[in-house]
């Protein structure tokens, strides 16, 4: 009979295989060899010119409570695959290891680390899941709902996708990614209590056809609120919904906020420019127009070049499923690990496609900007001890076509690796949400328009520091000799 462990904790948020591999690794006395594991993504999401880093406050959550619980032992000795001795271990681990990352709403771009674990080589095997299940997820919302948010531009954007979210995680985080990338406001009442995001909604069409008519179902409602925004779209929108809307809002008068009208259903450019006249004939110039029905932002950029007449969006399916790409991709590598005599030895991945070539060793990413102007030139990886604040010059090429390249001068340059946890004690203070949007909302502004556009934009430089490629091209040589000689 299956046994019931009564608690629920996080530590077992793993691949069997990690605890394998830390057996595999404790057994060889190997458990506590200084390692260093680095997450990036090879793709842009959406074929998007940037990403926006989100998950890092879930990830440190994750990180200060990891430690196994009883229940977990015992589920883990029930299996009857590990010795008592690997079990002790187990119960006694504490996380020690140190996180650098990317902060949220900091802009990242594919291949380049985001997020770096270095210590004991078992701890950075054990957290390798839980931490690309957040990261991924929730950088790909915050940037769906960045790429929505530029169609959108001043216009509010409300998030509504929790009914449609791959459940109630996904729902509450991917909230709050979203409000990362830009949405305004949330439909989910339990993100807005946990996060601190603005609270609203409209209502259904349920409470319509509970009335079985437009005008009892706006009324009522009207008489137990005070802001109204009517659905108008249950039976048709034109004859009756919006009459209807208009006839409660003179009844009702200053008894209310008349806000506007919903529109979910339809030929939305068509009929919001009916709408709109309609009300403003009706002298409610100021009642907004909502619109909700599998928007995203092709069909919003769509609708606005049609000259809709819609001031409010509200957006779920297809933000909270990343519907055009349901993942990022993103993976965690062994870039760097000690061996028998403490040094550390760099790690390469190697593949027929140079794209997919790891870069070893532990890596820093710095931003470099214009100091005239402050926008972006691109990214620049290094080796962890270099630092190009000491350089006049920065000669940046593409890390596979080498004849692409530029020297910069007069340049700033910002790390993008931040100091998370040192030996296993954070160091980091959590931002504020509300900080971490304008954090997004800035890092967007230092960007050039070309990679910012939705669709096709240009490809962002993220080149490696002559050291770093050098480096490589060595590593790829060794890797191949020594393969030979086998
Ligand atoms: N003018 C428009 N231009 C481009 N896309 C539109 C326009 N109007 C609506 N859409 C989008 O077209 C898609 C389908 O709309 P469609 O009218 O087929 O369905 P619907 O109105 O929801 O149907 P139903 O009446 O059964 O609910 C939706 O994603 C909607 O956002
Ligand atoms: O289309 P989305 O981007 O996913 O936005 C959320 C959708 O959820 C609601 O529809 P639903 O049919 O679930 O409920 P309703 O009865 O309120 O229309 C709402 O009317 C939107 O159409
Ligand atoms: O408030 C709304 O209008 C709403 C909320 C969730 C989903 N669809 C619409």
């Amino acid at each position: 009979m299956k046994t019931i462990y009564p608690d629920d904790s996080i530590a077992l948020h793993t691949d069997l295989y990690q605890i394998n591999m830390m057996k595999t690794y404790w057994e060889m006395g190997r458990d506590d060899l200084n390692a260093v594991f680095e997450v990036y993504f090879r793709k842009m999401p959406f074929k998007n010119g940037y990403a926006i880093f989100a998950g890092l406050e879930r990830v440190v959550n994750f990180l200060e409570n990891l430690s196994f619980s009883d229940t977990d032992i015992a589920y883990l000795r029930d299996l009857g695959i590990y010795p008592e001795a690997f079990l002790d271990y187990l119960s006694t681990l504490k996380f020690s290891c140190s996180v650098r990352s990317a902060v949220e709403g900091e802009l990242v771009f594919n291949n380049e680390p985001i997020l770096q674990v270095e210590g004991p080589l078992a701890q950075c095997q054990l957290v390798e899941t839980a931490i690309l299940n957040i990261i991924n997820f929730q950088t790909l919302i915050a940037t769906k709902a960045a790429r929505v948010k530029s169609v959108v531009g001043d216009d509010l954007v409300m998030e509504f996708g929790s009914r449609r979210a791959h459940e109630m995680d996904a729902a509450i985080w991917g909230t709050r990614a979203a409000y990362i990338g830009g949405f305004d406001a949330t439909s989910n009442v339990r993100a807005s209590k946990i996060f601190g995001i603005p609270a609203s909604g409209t209502h259904a069409h349920s409470l319509i056809q509970s009335y079985m008519n437009d005008y009892d179902g706006f009324k009522a409602y009207a008489l137990t609120h005070k802001d109204c925004v009517f659905l108008v779209d249950t039976y048709d929108t034109l004859k009756s919904g919006v009459p209807a809307a208009i006839k409660v809002a003179d009844e009702m008068g200053d008894k209310i906020n008349f806000l506007g009208v919903r529109i979910d259903s339809g030929d939305m450019a068509y009929i919001s420019k009916k709408v709109r006249k309609q009300l403003d004939e009706a002298g409610y110039p100021n009642a907004k127009i909502y619109a909700s029905n599998d928007l995203d932002e092709a069909t919003i950029l769509n609708l606005k070049m049609q000259r809709a007449k819609i001031d409010v969006w509200g957006v779920g399916t297809k933000l909270i499923t990343a519907f055009d790409q349901p993942a990022l991709g993103a993976v965690y590598k062994l870039v760097s690990i000690e061996d028998e005599d403490g040094n550390m030895m760099d790690t390469i991945k190697l593949s027929n496609n140079a794209e997919k070539v790891s870069t070893p060793g532990k890596k820093q990413v710095w931003r470099i900007t214009g100091k005239s102007d402050g926008k972006s030139e691109g990214d620049y990886i290094t080796l962890w001890d270099e630092d190009p604040r000491l350089e006049k010059e920065l000669f940046m090429f593409h890390p596979v076509h080498t004849f692409i390249n530029k020297y910069v001068r007069d340049f700033d340059a910002r790390p993008i690796l931040q100091e998370i946890f040192k030996n296993g004690q954070r160091v980091y203070e959590l931002p504020d949400l509300v900080q971490i949007k304008k954090t997004a909302c800035n890092n967007l502004d230092s960007l050039w328009e070309e990679y910012k556009r939705d669709l096709n934009p240009q490809q962002y430089p993220v080149d490696l520091s002559t050291n770093c490629w050098n480096h490589k091209m060595d590593s790829i040589q060794a890797v191949r000799r020594s393969v030979q000689e086998m």
